[in-house]
């Protein structure tokens, strides 16, 4: 049996097994092998050389946004709409069939939209382009699962699947369960909270699946065996998301209501040129950029040109964006700002930055 029979077959043995106390380490022992198989996969055949004509497009700009939807949700006319890129927009599916990037400026950031082919059910599994546009995705900073308003909660539903089924989790944290492999000592397992998804047994039986015998695990909450797996087999990426259902101009305003109550929801029209400076506003939230301004010393802050980072960024990491030799001749810095306890605050190389924050570098 190929791999591919053998994921179908375990997802139909968990879909037809009643979850219960009977079932419940049945049940996780075959999401293990699910995650193991779903990993080999992914890895692939080395020869296969998957990466794809087409897809290597260079990082360029503050951040990257990898477009994610079904064929024909509206991607290209979305990149060719908010960027000066033009990509290729059509009535039939899978017009576009390599990735293509664009620029959006906002808030002084420069954005790399990708817009890539639509994906299908199956892409996990290497159907379609799917494989090369997940791979794709990883590389981003964030997705924007591009969503058919007429049949967005399905679209959702099947995509995120598809994500979860490569390792990408949406607008999900880490679980905070510490775990180190060790080379002997056997297994230590403790909780600093009670555990009510996962009993001890079942951690072991997880844990022997993957072949680990020797391990510190520490679960500080309350998590159940998905979580686990995800641990032990790292390699997860977790990505902010935001679902962007478009074509709004072909429901009921009270859907359009409806689902821009949602969580991480936008509702467009890139027809009709409906609620897209929202979605850029969001995207550059979700994006979790700051903006930082400079100054010299006895002259007012530069407020045209400010410097685009990354939330948490700290002096150091401005400085490099200022000039790749300035921390090496770093002497202090001054801020101005959220991040200051007061105006014009002395601070180290390590000093974390905030939105709109002014600093000043003086040189040794
Ligand atoms: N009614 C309506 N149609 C739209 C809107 N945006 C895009 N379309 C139409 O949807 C169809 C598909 O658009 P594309 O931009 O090619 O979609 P895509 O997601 O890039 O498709 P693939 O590259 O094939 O995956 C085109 O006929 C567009 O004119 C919208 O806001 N409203
Ligand atoms: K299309
Ligand atoms: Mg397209």
């Amino acid at each position: 049996m190929g791999i591919l029979e053998k994921i179908s077959e375990i997802e139909k043995e968990i879909a037809r097994t009643q979850k219960n106390k009977a079932t419940e380490y049945h049940l996780g022992l075959l999401k293990a092998k699910l995650a193991k198989y779903r990993a080999q996969i992914l890895e692939g055949p080395k020869n296969s050389g998957q990466k794809g004509e087409g897809f290597d497009v260079m990082k360029s700009g503050d951040a990257r946004v990898a477009l994610i939807g079904f064929p024909s949700v509206g991607k290209s006319t979305l990149l060719s709409t908010l960027t000066s890129t033009t990509s290729e927009a059509a009535s039939y599916e899978f017009t576009t069939l390599t990735c293509i990037p664009g620029v959006i400026q906002h808030n002084g950031a420069n954005i790399q939209l990708l817009d890539l082919p639509g994906i299908i059910e199956g892409a996990a599994a290497g159907k379609g382009r799917g494989r090369q546009v997940i791979a794709v995705g990883r590389t981003a900073d964030m997705v924007v699962m591009m969503l058919d308003a007429l049949k967005g909660d399905v679209q959702k539903e099947l995509l995120t699947k598809e994500l979860e089924a490569v390792g990408i989790r949406l607008n999900k944290k880490p679980p905070n369960i510490y775990y180190k492999e060790k080379k002997g000592g056997g297994i230590s397992i403790t909780a600093t909270c009670t555990l009510t998804k996962i009993s001890e047994k079942m951690i072991q039986l997880i844990l022997h699946e993957y072949k680990i015998f020797n391990a510190d695990i520490v679960f500080r909450e309350d998590y159940g065996e998905d979580a686990l797996i995800d641990v032990i087999v790292g390699n997860r990426k977790y990505m902010p998301c935001l679902y962007v259902y478009n074509k709004i101009d072909q429901i009921s305003i009270e859907e359009v209501d409806r689902i821009a109550r949602q969580p991480h929801c936008v509702v467009i029209s890139c027809n009709m040129l409906l609620n897209l400076d929202h979605f850029k506003d969001s995207m550059w939230k979700y994006l979790a950029l700051i903006t930082v301004y400079t100054k010299k010393p006895g002259k007012k802050p530069d407020f045209e040109d400010g410097l685009i980072l990354r939330s948490g960024s700290t002096v150091e990491h401005a400085c490099h964006a200022i000039h790749r030799t300035l921390v090496a001749n770093f002497k202090y810095g001054q801020v101005w700002g959220l991040s200051a306890k007061y105006n014009g605050q002395h601070v180290g190389l390590s000093h974390k930055l905030c939105h709109e924050d002014v600093l000043l570098v003086t040189k040794k």
